[in-house]
C-alpha cells in the first residue's frame, strides 16, 4: 500500500532503546500518596492492607511479564528488575515503563476491594509514575536494591518512633519531630524501648525489610555453587536461539512467584538464588 502524505510524521519519533546487556530497573511510585493515604485512612505509620495490595499488584505484573526476574517494594513504590538479556519491546524505555505502570495501576484498582473491603475507591483515582534505569554490573544492581532496602529501614525506624511519640506519648507532630532531631538509629531504638517498651527488632518483617518478589526454584546451599537442574535448564547463554529463549520464557512463566520479607543487602539472599542474576548455569556470577 502506498504511503500517505502524512507518513513523514513518523520521523519525529525519537529512539529510546535502553543499553543492551544491562539490568533494566523500572521503578514506579504512587503519585501524591501522602494525600491518598490520608483520604483512605491508612494506618500510621504502616498500613498492612496497603502494603499487601501493592504486593498483589506487583505479583500480577510479574506473572504477566516473565522477563522480570525480581521486584522490591516499600511504601508506595516498587522496583522491577528485567533480566540482562531481556529483549522485550526491543528494550524501548517508553514501552517498558508504560506497560509496567499501566499494568500495575490496573491491578491496584482492580484488587482494591479485596484489601479495603469497606472503602470504595473514588476519584481522584490512584496513579503511579515510572522511570527506567540501566545497571551494567551485578554490583551496581545489588547496590541499587540495597539502597532501596536501606531507605526502607531508615524511614521505617523514623516513622515507627515518630508515631509512637504521638500515638503513645501524646506529643503533637512538631514536638515529635523536635525530639527526633539529630538522633541516630541507636537513639530511636532506645526511645522506643525505654519509653514504650517496644523492641524494634520485633516489629513485623514486612515493615522493617519491605517486600521482595521473585520466581522460586530450589534453594542452593551457600558456598556450593551447585545449581539445581531446573535452574540449569532455564539459565541462558548470552547469545541464545529464539526457540530456546521462548522455552525459557515459558519456564519462567510457570515458576511459582513468592513474596518474602528478607534481607537483600547481604550476600546470602543472592548466593542461594543464583538464577536471579546468572545467565550461566551452574555458577554464581561474581564480578565488580
Ligand atoms: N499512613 C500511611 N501512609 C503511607 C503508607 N505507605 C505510603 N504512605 C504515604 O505515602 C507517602 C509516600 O511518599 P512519597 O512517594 O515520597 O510522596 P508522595 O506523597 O507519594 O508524593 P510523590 O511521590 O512525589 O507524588 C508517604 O510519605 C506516606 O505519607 C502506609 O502504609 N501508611
Ligand atoms: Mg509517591
Ligand atoms: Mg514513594
Amino acid at each position: 500500500m502506498a504511503n500517505s502524505k502524512f507518513e513523514y510524521v513518523k520521523q519525529f519519533e525519537q529512539p529510546d532503546q535502553l543499553l543492551p546487556n544491562t539490568w533494566v530497573v523500572v521503578r514506579i511510585d504512587g503519585r501524591g500518596f501522602t494525600k491518598f493515604s490520608t483520604k483512605y485512612g491508612f494506618e500510621k505509620p504502616n498500613d498492612k492492607r496497603a502494603l499487601d495490595l501493592m504486593n498483589a499488584a506487583a505479583r500480577a505484573v510479574m506473572s504477566e511479564l516473565p522477563d522480570i526476574t525480581i521486584a522490591y517494594g516499600v511504601s508506595d513504590e516498587y522496583s522491577f528488575v528485567f533480566q540482562k538479556s531481556c529483549t522485550l519491546f526491543e528494550r524501548r524505555a517508553s514501552k517498558l515503563v508504560s506497560t509496567i505502570v499501566s499494568t500495575f495501576t490496573a491491578y491496584y484498582v482492580h484488587l482494591w476491594t479485596s484489601y479495603f473491603t469497606d472503602i470504595p475507591l473514588s476519584p481522584p483515582l490512584p496513579s503511579f509514575d515510572g522511570r527506567a534505569v540501566c545497571y551494567p554490573s551485578i554490583q551496581n544492581l545489588r547496590d541499587y536494591m540495597s539502597w532501596r532496602q536501606v531507605d526502607c529501614h531508615i524511614n521505617n525506624l523514623y516513622n515507627t518512633t515518630f508515631w509512637a511519640l504521638i500515638q503513645l506519648g501524646g506529643m503533637d507532630a512538631t514536638e515529635a519531630e523536635q525530639s527526633l532531631k539529630g538522633t541516630f538509629s541507636a537513639d530511636k531504638n532506645e526511645i522506643l524501648f525505654s519509653k514504650f517498651h517496644i523492641n524494634y527488632n520485633n516489629e513485623p518483617e514486612i515493615f522493617k525489610k519491605g517486600s521482595v518478589i521473585f520466581r522460586d526454584y530450589e534453594l542452593v546451599e551457600p558456598g556450593t555453587h551447585n545449581v539445581v537442574e531446573e535452574v540449569e535448564k532455564m539459565a541462558e547463554p548470552i547469545q541464545q536461539s529464539k526457540s530456546q529463549a521462548e522455552k525459557d520464557k515459558k519456564k519462567r512463566a510457570k515458576a511459582p512467584i513468592v513474596i518474602e520479607h528478607l534481607d537483600i543487602i547481604k550476600d546470602d539472599f543472592w548466593d542461594r538464588r543464583p538464577w536471579l542474576l546468572s545467565n550461566k548455569p551452574g555458577q554464581i556470577p561474581k564480578e565488580t
